[in-house]
């Protein structure tokens, strides 16, 4: 069972990771990006897709057109959690290599 983080662990997550915010109404973090087109969008969802599949951690996500809406929360504990965090990190990564 994985845990929920407490509040001083989830703000020390959120002022860690910049590109992301807290979601009103839920115990979430959400990244909004734009990319040149739809091309670049879709191939940095599918790199995230497979890196999501691994961790067996799945974001709640939107695509229209160049911009991807990503919102990470642990079901199992029904709030964030470290596989969150994981997860964001690894998102960043693959934004910083493909230049965003
Ligand atoms: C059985 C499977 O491991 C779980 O359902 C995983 C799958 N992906 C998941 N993704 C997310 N975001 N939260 C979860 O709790 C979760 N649980």
């Amino acid at each position: 069972m994985v845990a929920k983080l407490t509040a001083a662990e989830r703000s020390a997550a959120l002022a860690s990771l910049p590109g992301w915010e807290a979601v009103d109404g839920r115990d979430a973090i959400r990244r909004k990006v734009k990319f040149a087109d739809f091309n670049a969008a879709w191939g940095f969802m599918t790199r995230v897709a497979l890196l999501a599949d691994k961790q067996d951690h799945h974001p709640e996500w939107s695509n229209v057109y160049n911009r991807v809406e990503i919102l990470l929360t642990t079901h199992d504990c029904d709030g964030l959690s470290q596989r969150d965090v994981k997860l964001a990190q690894a998102i960043d990564r693959i934004l910083t290599e493909s230049g965003n």
